[in-house]
């Protein structure tokens, strides 16, 4: 157990609630609880060993002051998230009274946490590893059941296990090679340049596993880009409107309504999308319908799924043709929109040439058919965006570079081994491919990454 000084925070979030939550970790959490909490039997909570909760008045250190009546719950490390002592006031929720609870603990011999620090010093204090802390983030922020579960596992330590596994089998071979340095016959050495080339390709396989999982950990930290694009009028704010269950967008009969991209995050089956509506492009000496339009044609090359509405109502023109050859290059499904309408022969004829499979017959207005559209994004995701066995992981862009870094490192190994290259050598690379892997769950990392890291969280987490 490191020695730290003692923290406080606001644990929940700032508003109207039932109950508010103070947070106070460190030494000094059950002296300074003595000197904030009044228990009716006048019992002080820091002498007991067991964790538990007890009812008291909150009141301010200095003017003994009353400020609220709570629940105090006592849990002495190591047995807490910190793995320091730890308090929690729960108080009645609103933002005065809890602000005036943190008061109360500051004035009483607490620092003001950062963000993120009681994670942080439940790492430091080696409860959890790096990989373990970065989930935590990942699991307030998950916008979907699927992305929750992923994280969860992450933060109970599936991810570190992995890692930590293939850390071993690493060092063992690195033992082996090493060992048989010492020994230089001929025979054994090519049996340790074989064990590398063997044992190293088991592990670049499971190393790669864990890089492909980082695209499933962006696509759910991120949601899927998805641009609802198309000329003006044919019903692109409507659309984002019906699968926002909302009024989000301004919808009106005048084309060029949307001049201004705008984004909302949506859950589709599970999928996190992060859903564009953008200004219908066409041809306009408007200054600013151009920008929008530039704006919409920018959210095109930046999109991973385009889906490209049509009015069905109405025969193709020119600027149709147009926005599906823009959009040629982007994974895409076609929506044709307005069949409460009708659908117009010529629009239909068009319709022959592209690949039915990918066109969806929608009416954004009288909400018709839009589980079909959801249904049909949602698989195109899952089969061309994320992979079935990347599903066990949620590996962040600094894990996966790390991971890139010690899968090279292996590699180099493995060269060298086939290619009858100095154990020396081999070892020196098998050693750093270990090193990577310890970055990855936190070991010998700096100071700096740490706080950078940790910034991230909220404040009280
Ligand atoms: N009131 C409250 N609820 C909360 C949290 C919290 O800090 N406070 N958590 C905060 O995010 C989450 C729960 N996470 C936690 C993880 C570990 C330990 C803990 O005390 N671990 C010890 C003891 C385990 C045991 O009893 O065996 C340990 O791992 O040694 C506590 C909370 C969600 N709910
Ligand atoms: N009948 C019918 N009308 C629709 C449907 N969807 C949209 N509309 C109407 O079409 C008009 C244009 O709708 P918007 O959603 O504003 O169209 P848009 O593509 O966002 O237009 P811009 O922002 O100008 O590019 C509005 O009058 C909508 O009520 C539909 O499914 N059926
Ligand atoms: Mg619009």
């Amino acid at each position: 157990m490191m020695d730290f000084d003692t923290i406080a925070a606001i644990a929940t979030a700032l508003g109207e609630a039932s109950v508010g939550v103070v947070r106070i970790s460190g030494p000094l959490a059950g002296n300074i609880t003595a000197k904030i909490v009044q228990t009716p039997s006048g019992r002080d909570v820091s002498l007991t060993s067991q964790r538990q909760v007890l009812y008291g008045q909150i009141v301010h250190p200095k003017s003994g002051q009353q400020i609220d009546e709570g629940l105090v719950l006592w849990m002495p490390g190591p047995k807490s998230y910190t793995a320091e002592d730890v308090v929690e006031l729960q108080v009645h929720g609103g933002v005065q009274l809890v602000g005036a609870v943190l008061e109360a603990a500051l004035a009483a011999g607490a620092r003001m946490a950062e963000p993120g620090e009681f994670t942080k010093r439940a790492f430091l204090n080696g409860r959890i590893d790096l990989s373990q802390a970065e989930a935590v983030i990942d699991l307030i922020r998950a916008k979907t059941a699927f992305a929750g579960r992923l994280a969860l596992q992450q933060v109970q330590g599936r991810f570190r296990d992995e890692v930590r596994s293939i850390r071993k089998a690493l060092i063992h071979l690195q033992a082996h090679v090493e060992v048989t340095i010492d020994y230089p016959e001929h025979d054994v050495e090519d049996v340790a340049c074989r064990q590398v080339m063997e044992t190293g390709a088991q592990l670049v396989g499971r190393i790669d596993a864990l890089r492909e999982s980082a695209e499933m950990g962006r696509i759910l930290r991120e949601g899927v880009a998805t641009a609802i694009v198309g000329k003006p009028n044919v019903g692109k704010s409507s659309l984002l409107n019906a699968i926002l269950h909302s009024d989000r967008a301004i919808v009106t009969d005048i084309p060029g309504t949307t001049r201004d991209v705008l984004e909302e995050y949506v859950n589709v089956h599970g999928i996190p999308l992060k859903l564009v509506d953008t200004a219908g492009i066409r041809e306009t000496e408007d200054v600013v319908e151009k920008i929008g339009v530039d704006k919409s044609r920018q959210t095109i090359r930046d999109a991973e799924l385009a889906l490209v509405v049509l009015d069905g109502s109405l025969a193709p023109t020119d600027e149709d043709v147009e926005i599906v050859a823009s959009t040629g290059d982007v994974r895409r499904i076609f929506v044709v929109n307005k069949v409460d309408k009708g659908l117009h022969p010529a629009c239909e004829d068009w319709l022959r040439e592209w690949d039915a499979a990918g066109v969806v017959h929608i009416s954004a207005k009288e909400h018709m058919n839009l589980t079909a559209l959801e249904d049909k994004i949602a698989e195109t995701v899952r089969t061309n965006l994320l992979t079935e066995r990347d599903s066990t992981y949620m590996t962040n862009a600094r894990q996966k570079h790390l991971l890139d870094l010690a899968k090279t490192d292996l590699l180099a190994a493995m060269n060298a081994a086939s290619a009858g290259a100095t154990l020396d050598l081999i070892a020196v690379a098998l050693q750093s491919g270990y090193e990577q892997l310890g970055f990855v769950i936190g070991e010998e990392t700096g100071e700096d990454l740490l706080d950078e890291i940790f910034s991230q969280f909220c404040l009280g987490k």
